[in-house]
């Protein structure tokens, strides 16, 4: 058998993230070569240069694959635009990371010990839009950059506290900074997140038959569901949507998926919150179904409130900075992905 390449992203993350897919594939007597693929994303260092990335990111790793330089690649899944791209199939998602968020506070405070108006980072408009639906009262900056540097931020006292990936965090080995991990009753991750997609070309068989002995079934059942949840709200990865699936045992013993999303305004002004049990092999029914279900009750207006006025994507007395631009950027690099 020929060497397989992977085409890997060089930042921490990314090649934690690669590193790990291909001591999986070793561990079943496979030769791995990693490939680093150096996007626009990299060599520019424009506000979007954070870790994980978006569209962009993602992106330029698909078309290395495309182009047959690299036969595959390791994505974040909750980067990954809901719909399926041309050409390309996820053959493989590895058993999930931890999918809660995580919130690194000073003096190892928990979201309920932080004081009202307490100053908390992040750049995510679904982490935003749960946040002030807490009613807290709590002050959430813009916040961007690689992991270190956010941790950072809350190290030299800037911030109160930021929220982050708890996968991502536990990957590069930052778990000790993590105060709480944040219960989904609080925030419910965004759809995918701790898992990892490894994406190969839909006609490459070979490769479709090796990468898949790694793919976790409970976890793509899962995932299915979340990301179901996204397409049938037609909202993309920056989207105000979190959702979380879990695999569980009913009163008889049959495993079933149990499914909770959210859709909120970042401004705290309205939220809503459904979920949906059903077998694990209806997943992606049960995720678009829940989305019938989000839009009758009122989601479509707050997805588009959230897209189209950028500038309420805060709440009254936050911090204006790094606000509209930014996240406008966010969203064209999803539109240019689709
Ligand atoms: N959008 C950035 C991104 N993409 C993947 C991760 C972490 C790993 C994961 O969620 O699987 C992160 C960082 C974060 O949200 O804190």
């Amino acid at each position: 058998m020929s060497v397989l390449r992977l085409g890997t992203r060089r930042s921490q993350l990314a090649m934690t993230q690669s590193g790990h897919v291909a001591d999986a594939l070793r561990a079943l007597g496979h030769e791995v070569e990693l490939v680093e693929i150096v996007t626009e994303g990299d060599t520019n260092r424009a506000p979007l240069t954070q870790m994980g990335g978006t569209g962009v990111f993602a992106a330029a790793l698909r078309e290395a694959l495309l182009r047959g330089e690299v036969d595959l690649a390791v994505h974040s899944l909750k980067d990954l635009p809901a719909a399926d791209h041309p050409g390309l199939l996820i053959a493989a998602m590895p058993p999930r990371e931890d999918p809660r968020d995580a919130l690194v506070a000073r003096d190892g405070l928990t979201l309920g010990e932080l004081p009202a108006g307490a100053t908390i980072g992040t750049g995510s408009p679904r982490r935003v839009a749960a946040l002030a639906a807490l009613g807290l009262g709590f002050e959430i900056r813009p916040l961007r950059g690689n992991v270190d540097s956010r941790l950072a931020r809350v190290s030299d006292g800037e911030l109160d506290a930021v929220v982050l990936a708890s996968a991502g965090l536990r990957r590069i080995d930052r778990a000790d900074r993590i105060t709480e991990a944040i219960d989904p009753l609080q925030m419910l991750p965004a759809p995918g997140q701790g898992a990892l997609a490894v994406e190969v070309r839909a006609d490459d068989a070979a490769t479709i038959e090796i990468v898949s002995a790694i793919d976790d079934s409970d976890t793509r059942a899962a995932v299915t569901a979340e990301r179901a949840v996204l397409r049938g709200l037609q909202a993309g990865c920056s989207a105000p949507v979190g959702a979380l699936a879990e695999v569980v045992e009913d009163v008889d013993g049959s495993l079933e998926i149990s499914l909770r999303a959210f859709v909120g305004a970042p401004d705290g002004s309205t939220d809503l919150r459904r979920s949906i049990t059903g077998p694990i092999a209806d997943a992606e029914q049960l995720g678009l179904c829940l989305a019938d279900v989000l839009l009758d009750d009122g989601a479509r207006r707050i997805i588009a409130d959230a897209q189209e006025r950028p500038d309420r994507q805060r709440p009254p007395g936050a911090s204006a900075t790094g606000g509209p631009a930014d996240r406008t950027t966010d969203i064209d690099a999803m539109e240019r992905e689709k």
